[in-house]
Parts: structure tokens; sequence; C-alpha cells
């Protein structure tokens, strides 16, 4: 017997036939023997609707505690409706909202980004596994938390998908299914490029960057709770059938902690190339990339500004790059002059909540290496990344460092 979380976005319950074909799935998954936990999102639009309407009604006026309760009435309907449905097909079910005594999820006082209390839900989650030894298939709010005063709480826009992972992730399940309108993670947005493929698989830490950068198909912090033993995947609902292929989602694997501080086990070198007005003229990064690709090296990183640019190679190759490339900067009237720096540590920070912790999380980083002295020789910054350069014999120094800001 499996334990089971289905979470069914806005357009997998959009009408009335679309929620009878999901309840069918999550009974005909039952009817097989296994356990499952159903998380819902509202109704198609509905979240939209409801800001719109309270938007146009109250305007600026509009607290955000009054918004995350009327936001909350799409959930609040959507879990009772899926959870008749189910019972409509003979199966025993129980809608979960914030007002149940069995609710798991408790967060913060934040009405609109609430933050999770991870404790005490994963320890409220066991009420929930009570409901299903009694055969009871538990339909669950996403999106929605309870705050300390048993306020209302939403968990950021897209929010259900969180609810799906950290529900499962507390019950130790063995699958996280999320039904929704695409057949899994593509090649791009379907709804931008027609031609985007289906991707049979995709690692945690693909999928958190590519949601951090804006597809929707999941919310970046759901993956926050996806354990390595714990199979996932995105399907459509258009199948109308949980055992659908979709993309699975596989990892973190051993070392790919989503949050984590690692240095680069070889020493690093920088070779910095001048020209007048580089950033003008087209075609120079390209130059400098093929030079270095068709010799076989790889550019660990490349960075480029008005007058020069740096690229990070492997100290082993370094001298190879510095001679290849000084042929390009002689070759070339838009290059000057390169120079093989000084050997450097490369430090990459990752954490996919970078996004949130901006402003901040740069000063967080290199103010504990300049009390200590440490001077940082280069950094770069995505929303889930920052990749550091530092002097070779401070390196393990900025490590241990930065381990604690991460801590
Ligand atoms: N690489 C991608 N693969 C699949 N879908 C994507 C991708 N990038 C963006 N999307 C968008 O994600 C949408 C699904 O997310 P969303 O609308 O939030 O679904 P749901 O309502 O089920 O939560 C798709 O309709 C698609 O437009
Ligand atoms: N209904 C909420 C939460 C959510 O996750 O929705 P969906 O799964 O349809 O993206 C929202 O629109 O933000």
């Amino acid at each position: 017997m499996d334990l089971i979380v289905a979470k069914f976005g806005g357009t997998s319950v959009g009408d009335g036939a679309r929620i009878k074909k999901a309840a069918q799935s999550v009974v005909n998954e039952y009817m097989k023997g296994n356990q499952i936990v159903v998380v819902v999102s509202a109704v198609n639009k509905t979240t939209d609707e409801l800001i719109g309407l309270s938007t146009d009604a109250i305007g600026a006026g509009l607290t955000d505690k009054q918004k995350a309760e009327i936001m909350a009435m799409g959930e609040l309907t959507s879990a009772r409706l899926f959870s008749a449905t189910i019972e409509s097909l003979g199966v025993k079910s129980e809608f979960i909202d914030p007002y149940n005594k069995l609710w798991p999820i408790m967060t913060d006082s934040n009405p609109l980004e609430a933050k999770i209390d991870f404790k005490t839900t994963n320890e409220k989650a066991e009420g929930i596994r009570e409901l299903l030894n009694q055969g009871i298939v538990p339909v669950i709010c996403g999106f929605l938390g309870k705050g300390p005063s048993g306020e209302i709480t939403t968990l950021g826009r897209g929010g259900s998908d969180i609810t799906a992972f950290l529900i499962g992730h507390c019950l130790d399940v063995s699958e996280v299914i999320i039904v929704t309108d695409v057949e899994g993670v593509m090649s791009t947005d379907p709804n931008k490029i027609e031609e985007a493929e289906l991707l049979p698989e995709i690692t945690v830490e693909e999928l958190r960057d590519l949601a951090t950068h804006g597809a929707q198909v999941l919310h970046p912090h759901a993956l926050t709770y996806k354990d390595p033993l714990i199979s996932a995947k995105i399907i459509n609902f258009e199948h109308g059938n949980l055992s659908a292929k979709g993309t699975r989602i596989v990892g973190p694997f051993e070392g790919d902690s989503l949050k984590s501080v690692t240095i680069y086990k070889n020493p690093i070198s920088l070779i910095a190339i001048v020209g007048d007005g580089m950033l003008k003229r087209s075609g120079l990064l390209a130059k400098v990339t093929s030079c270095l690709a068709d010799n076989n090296i790889n550019i660990f990183g490349i960075s480029a500004g008005q007058n020069s640019m740096t690229v990070f190679v492997e100290k082993t190759e370094s001298n190879k790059a510095y001679h290849l490339l000084h042929h390009l900067v002689i070759e070339d009237e838009f290059f000057s002059s390169l120079s093989l720096g000084e050997d450097a540590s490369m430090i990459t920070i990752v954490s996919p909540n970078f996004a949130d912790e901006t402003p901040g999380i740069i000063s967080n980083i290199t103010e504990p290496l300049r009390k200590n002295k440490i001077n940082i020789i280069e950094i770069s910054s995505s929303q889930t990344a920052i990749v550091l350069y530092v002097d070779i014999k401070d390196g393990e120094k900025a490590l241990d460092l930065l381990n604690e800001v991460l801590e």
C-alpha cells in the first residue's frame, strides 16, 4: 500500500467535469488499495477574480489581512467541492481547512507570504494519518496557512505546490503528484513556444532554477521539501489518471543540497582581457569562448565590463588558455592586452531563497569576509546562486565563514 499526495492546480479543477474527472482519478487510486491525500487549489482563476473584486471595491484601503481572508475563499470552496465529489463517488472524504482542528500547516503572521513553522506543522501532520487509517480521503486546502492567533495566512501566489510537497515530506509519503494543465515540464513554456517538448525527467536543482526564473509550472519553494527518497512527478489532468507518466522530478542528490556552500576542489585562474569600449562591440565574447571551447578548455565563469572581460579557468589549463587568448588579442583590433592573474578559490553558495532574502543577502555574505580581511576578487550572483572568488590562501577560511552565514 502506497501513501500518495496528489495536488490539483486551478485548471485541473476548472469546471464541474474536471472536478469529477480529478475526483475519479483519486477514487481509482484509492480502490487499488493506496492511501491518498488531496491538495487542491482554487478553481481556475478564482484567486485572481477575488483579488480583482476586492481591489475594485476597496482599492488601496484593502489590508493584507483582509486580502488573505478573501483569497482564501477560493481554496475553502474548492476543498469542499472536491471532497463532496469524492463522497458522491462512494468513498469517504473529509475537507481540511484552517478552521478544522486537524489543520496542519502553521505559519508566522505574515498574511500574504507566510513563513512555515516547520516543527509544528510536522507534528500536526500526524493527525492526517489518523484520517487515512480510517479509510478517509483528506482534501486539504492548498496555498493556506494558519498564523499564531488562528488567523488565515497564505503561502504566496502559486503556493499550493508548497502545501503538497510539505505534506508529502511530513507524512513521508512515497509519491507527490502535481496535476496541472501541461504534459509535464517542457523544454520551455508550451503556451509561449508551441514546439516545446516534454522532458521525461528533470533534477530538483534544474527545476528549482527554472521555477525561480519564472517558469510557473512549479513553485520554487516547493522543492525545499522534496526528499531524495520521495518520488515526484508532474502530469496533465487531461489523462484523468494518476499513473500517467509526465515528468519525473529526481533528486536532490547527495552533495547537491538545496542550500549549500561549496569550494571547488582545484585552484582557478583568472585571465583578464582589456580593450577599448568592449561592451559596444558585438561578437567579442563569442571569440573568446569559442577559442577556449575549440581547445577543450572549460570556462568556469566569465564577466564582462566596459573595457575588460575576465575569464575563469582551471589553473592546470591556465597557461594553455593564456597563450591561446594572447593570439586572439594580437589578431583582433578590439582587444589590446591580457593578463594572467593570481590563483583563486571558487566558492559557490546556493539557496533557493536568495530571491526572497534580498535586499541584504550580498552584504550578509560579504560582511564576514570584510571583517576577516578576506578580499573578494570577483563576485557574481543570480536568484539561486552566488559565486565568489577569493585568494587561494583564504579559500578554506572563507568557506567556514560562509557556512556560518547560511546556517
Ligand atoms: N518549462 C515549462 N514547462 C511546462 N509548463 C511551463 C513551463 N514554463 C512555464 N510553464 C507554464 O506553467 C503553467 C502551469 O502552471 P500553473 O498555471 O500555475 O498551473 P496550475 O494551475 O496547475 O498550478 C503551464 O500552463 C505553462 O504555461
Ligand atoms: N490559488 C492560488 C494558489 C495556487 O497554487 O494556485 P495554482 O495551483 O492554480 O497555481 C493562486 O492562484 O495563487
